[in-house]
């Protein structure tokens, strides 16, 4: 039998985040492909009655003033409200509903519908990280989860292509954060330090899987990653437990690795690079305090469909979806991919 080699041999890899194992098969890489391609995503044309765009009147009738940076407003259609009626305590342990309130907002990152985070400034990327700030600041004193989450493209079925984000806060702990919470919370009880504090240490001394890094961030491809070019931007000083704990420093080299690593993102197919990203932190909510959770560190996720082009996506449907996420691209191979990606936008080139 020959020796083990991760690049051509089929093994699981374990998450200690959510406490769960992906399948990883490079040797696939080589598989022929037959099978759907999505339209190359058209670069959704912004129509001037774009409801998010500055001076826009948005389907309540509303109408957005002329906004010069981000702007944020109350989603017309929300998933959560503040004030509503609460289920009655569970009759059964099968069958169990429980209280759910919280608030939506749309956060616009600019005025024009045509912009792209990748092609705005630094200092247009830092007023979207210190509104995110803002907006986590006075949610997260009321809700125990603010969730900041991008959706990007079509593709992801974000309904507007106009540069924004969405900002929804509940009542409740979701999933995700619930299990991260539990998993960094064992792992501090154990260990008696941050799972992703040494995880950043370990990832930087492997030097395998890095993407980009500043003084202050680093933005790699998880050791774990499901989605091929999913990535990860964490902190690498001061061990910040959510994004109100940032500095000037830190959020300064956070826009400008944000403008970096999307770049990449568009450059490696040369489109408007599709995903959904968000932010993880430690829960909010009335009892929280600075520095109350030293088993969290904030981090961001980048987490892309694409695959192999701009019209070629990964489906986590089927095996994914029964038994556990699979990819055949290696983390190693994609970091490798997006590092050799320029850091010049396609479209700003230089003819
Ligand atoms: O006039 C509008 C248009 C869209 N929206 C909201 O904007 C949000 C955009 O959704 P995406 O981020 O998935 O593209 C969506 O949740 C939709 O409800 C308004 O609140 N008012």
């Amino acid at each position: 039998m020959d020796q083990f080699d991760p690049t051509e041999h089929q093994h699981v890899r374990y998450n200690p985040l959510k406490d769960e194992w992906i399948l990883v098969s490079p040797h696939r890489c080589k598989r022929p492909w037959s099978g759907q391609t999505e339209q190359p995503a058209e670069e959704q044309q912004p129509d001037l009655n774009n409801p998010l765009r500055a001076g826009a009147v948005r389907s309540n009738g509303q109408r957005n003033p002329n906004y010069t940076s981000t702007y944020v407003f109350p989603n017309d259609f929300p998933a959560l409200l503040p004030k509503v009626p609460e289920p009655p305590p569970p009759e059964h342990p099968l069958f169990q509903a429980g209280p759910a309130k919280g608030t939506c907002r749309v956060m616009c990152f600019h005025p024009d519908s045509s912009m792209t985070l990748p092609l705005m400034s630094v200092e247009e990327i830092l007023a979207v990280i210190e509104e995110w700030i803002s907006q986590v600041t006075e949610l997260g004193r009321r809700y125990t989860w603010v969730q900041v989450f991008e959706n990007k493209g079509a593709v992801m079925g974000c309904s507007n292509p106009h540069p924004h984000c969405q900002i929804w806060a509940s009542s409740f702990l979701p999933n995700e954060p619930r299990v991260k919470d539990r998993c960094q919370l064992d792992y501090f009880k154990k260990y008696g330090k941050s799972m992703m504090v040494e995880y950043v240490e370990k990832e930087l001394e492997q030097k395998e899987r890095i993407v980009l890094e500043n003084s202050e961030w680093v933005a790699l491809v998880p050791y774990w990653a499901a989605w091929p070019y999913e990535t990860m931007v964490l902190p690498l000083k001061n061990k910040p437990q959510r994004m109100t704990d940032l500095n000037p420093e830190q959020k300064r080299g956070l826009a400008e690795i944000m403008k970096q690593l999307t770049t990449k993102y568009d450059n490696l197919f040369q489109c408007n690079f599709p995903y959904s990203m968000g932010w993880h932190g430690a829960p909010t909510g009335p009892s929280s305090t600075p520095g109350d959770s030293p088993h969290w560190l904030l981090h961001a996720l980048y987490l892309p469909p694409l695959l192999r082009s701009a019209s070629v996506k990964k489906f986590m449907v089927g095996y994914e979806m029964l038994a556990q996420p699979q990819r055949d691209l290696t983390p190693e191979q994609a970091a490798a991919k997006l590092r050799d990606c320029s850091n010049v936008h396609y479209k700003n080139k230089k003819d």
